[in-house]
């Protein structure tokens, strides 16, 4: 396949090494302020920066290339993303986290929810860690995995970030060096506590879910998740 990587920074660069390995060929490393025809590609695969992730989709949408992205903070544009690609006939999958790891820790954080649902001695808490050039906070994995707890559990419907109240999932983001991800989801109670955690050793895994869905969408129409892809859950 010949791929356009949208945003060259820590991931692009991942996703090169593995999108090579797997015999593609990138045929656009596009990063701030680049020209390109992203015609040239069968598909995209998008890891650039909250502000610019909706434009660099809507381009690809509107030019008929599938595309793939795992940028996070621009949640308050995914429903124009899924219209677009609805309106375009395109192909579109988007994921907090594209890891395999994580996909089936989104499943057991679900599970775990519905179990605590009846529990009132056991109140959650979330902790994200992540390296310190990260510019949104909470992760979108953060996100997810809030909105897991949210969907399962009756006494939660929002997620608070750095704070509590009724209600809500408390969320803590630490931003530490060089941490590539690590997210822990902790049931409390005064006897004893449940928790659960994803430790990224490094970025190959998310890379990999990235490279694994883009082959995954080419000639498919319609908007997917990493569920679609790995058909768990
Ligand atoms: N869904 C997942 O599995 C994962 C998601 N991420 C997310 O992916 C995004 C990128 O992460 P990193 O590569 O670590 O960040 P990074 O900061 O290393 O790379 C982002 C790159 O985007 C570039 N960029 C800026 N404007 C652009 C534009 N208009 N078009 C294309 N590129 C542009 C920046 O110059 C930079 O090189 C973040 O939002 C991060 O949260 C990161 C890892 C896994
Ligand atoms: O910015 C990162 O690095 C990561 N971002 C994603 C997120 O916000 O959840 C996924 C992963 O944890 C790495």
């Amino acid at each position: 396949m010949n791929i356009a990587l949208l945003g060259y920074g820590k991931m692009g660069k991942a996703i090169e090494q593995i999108a090579l390995k797997r015999g593609h060929t990138i045929v656009i490393k596009a990063d701030i302020d680049s020209v390109y025809n992203i015609k040239d590609a069968d598909v995209a695969i998008d890891f650039s920066i909250p502000s610019v992730a909706f434009s660099n989709i809507s381009t690809c949408l509107n030019n008929g290339v599938p595309v793939v992205s795992g940028t996070t903070g621009w949640l308050q544009d995914y429903d124009k993303a899924v219209a677009l690609c609805h309106e375009k006939k395109g192909g579109f999958i988007s994921a907090s986290n594209f890891s395999l790891g994580v996909n089936i820790f989104f499943e057991l954080n679900k599970n775990l929810a519905k179990m605590m649902s009846t529990l009132k001695q056991y109140h959650v808490d979330l902790e994200e860690i992540h390296h310190t050039q990260k510019l949104d906070a909470p992760s979108g994995t953060a996100i997810s995995l809030a909105n897991g707890i949210i969907e399962n559990h009756p006494d939660y419907d929002k997620w608070i970030l750095d704070s509590k109240a009724d209600n809500a999932v408390p969320i803590v983001a630490k931003r530490i060096e060089n941490v590539p991800g690590t997210h822990t989801v902790r049931y409390e109670s005064d006897i004893d506590f449940i928790e659960m955690k994803h430790h990224a050793h490094n970025r190959e895994g998310f890379a990999l879910g990235a490279v694994i869905a883009a082959e995954w969408l080419v000639g498919k129409t319609g908007v997917f998740t990493m569920n679609d892809v790995l058909n768990i859950g």
